[in-house]
């Protein structure tokens, strides 16, 4: 079987995630964790857009496979959409997931409960070598709490409340963030064009 994919991500959260996600699907997964000397990519994008396409495409020219990447991040509405696109980088360039949820508490701490809607939204991009690259994206709506629930996922999923599951999605299990995330529902968006994209290799 030579049909082989990179996720042209250093996250390992989105990592652990991927691997699972993309388990049904007759392909080799790695990602940028077991590739050495892959390039750092800036991400000076303006939209997720931009940025995940900005990811594919360099790690695609860089090992000549064909590489998703995800450039994702939580929107809230009472923040204008903040923090968004910076998501990674809120509280500041070192990417630190502790601080960046202690800053988004204190800005929502005078919103109440009814206002605190968000959404995470994630952005895929497919490269494909002498191709034109692909783009899908999908969201996953919720709740910003005031304090954290849960230890499991990464990121911001501690504060992040899916009030259909009535849990955070750091209480969820792997399985169930994986049926609802905006990661899954962009693979799902995805899903269609895979046979395609990996039908000549
Ligand atoms: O399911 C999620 N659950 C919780 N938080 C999440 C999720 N998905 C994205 N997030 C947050 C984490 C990070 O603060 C930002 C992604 O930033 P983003 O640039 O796409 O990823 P990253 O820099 O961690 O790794 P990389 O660019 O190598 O893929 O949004
Ligand atoms: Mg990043």
């Amino acid at each position: 079987m030579g049909r082989k994919v990179i996720i042209a991500t250093k996250n390992k959260g989105k990592a652990k995630e991927f691997e699972a996600l993309f388990s049904k699907f007759n392909l080799e997964v790695l990602t940028l964790l077991d590739i050495e000397n892959a390039p750092d990519v800036e991400e000076t994008g303006a939209t997720f857009e931009e940025n995940a396409v900005l990811k594919a495409e360099a790690i695609s020219r860089f090992t000549r496979s064909i590489v998703v990447a995800d450039d994702s991040g939580l929107v809230v509405d009472a923040l204008d959409g903040r923090p968004g696109i910076y998501s990674a980088r809120y509280a500041g360039e070192e990417k630190n997931d502790e601080a960046n949820i202690n800053k988004l508490l204190s800005e929502l701490k005078d919103v109440q409960q009814e206002e605190r809607t968000a959404r995470f939204y994630c952005a895929l991009a497919v490269a494909i070598p002498e191709e034109e690259t692909l783009v899908v994206a999908g969201k996953c709506e919720g709740l910003i709490m005031n304090e954290r629930r849960g230890t499991n996922g990464f990121g911001y999923d501690p504060v992040f409340y899916v009030p259909s599951l009535e849990q955070t999605m750091a209480e969820l299990s792997s399985e169930q963030k994986n049926s609802i995330s905006h990661r899954a529902n962009a693979l799902k968006n995805l899903q269609p064009l895979i046979e395609r994209i990996f039908a000549k290799r």
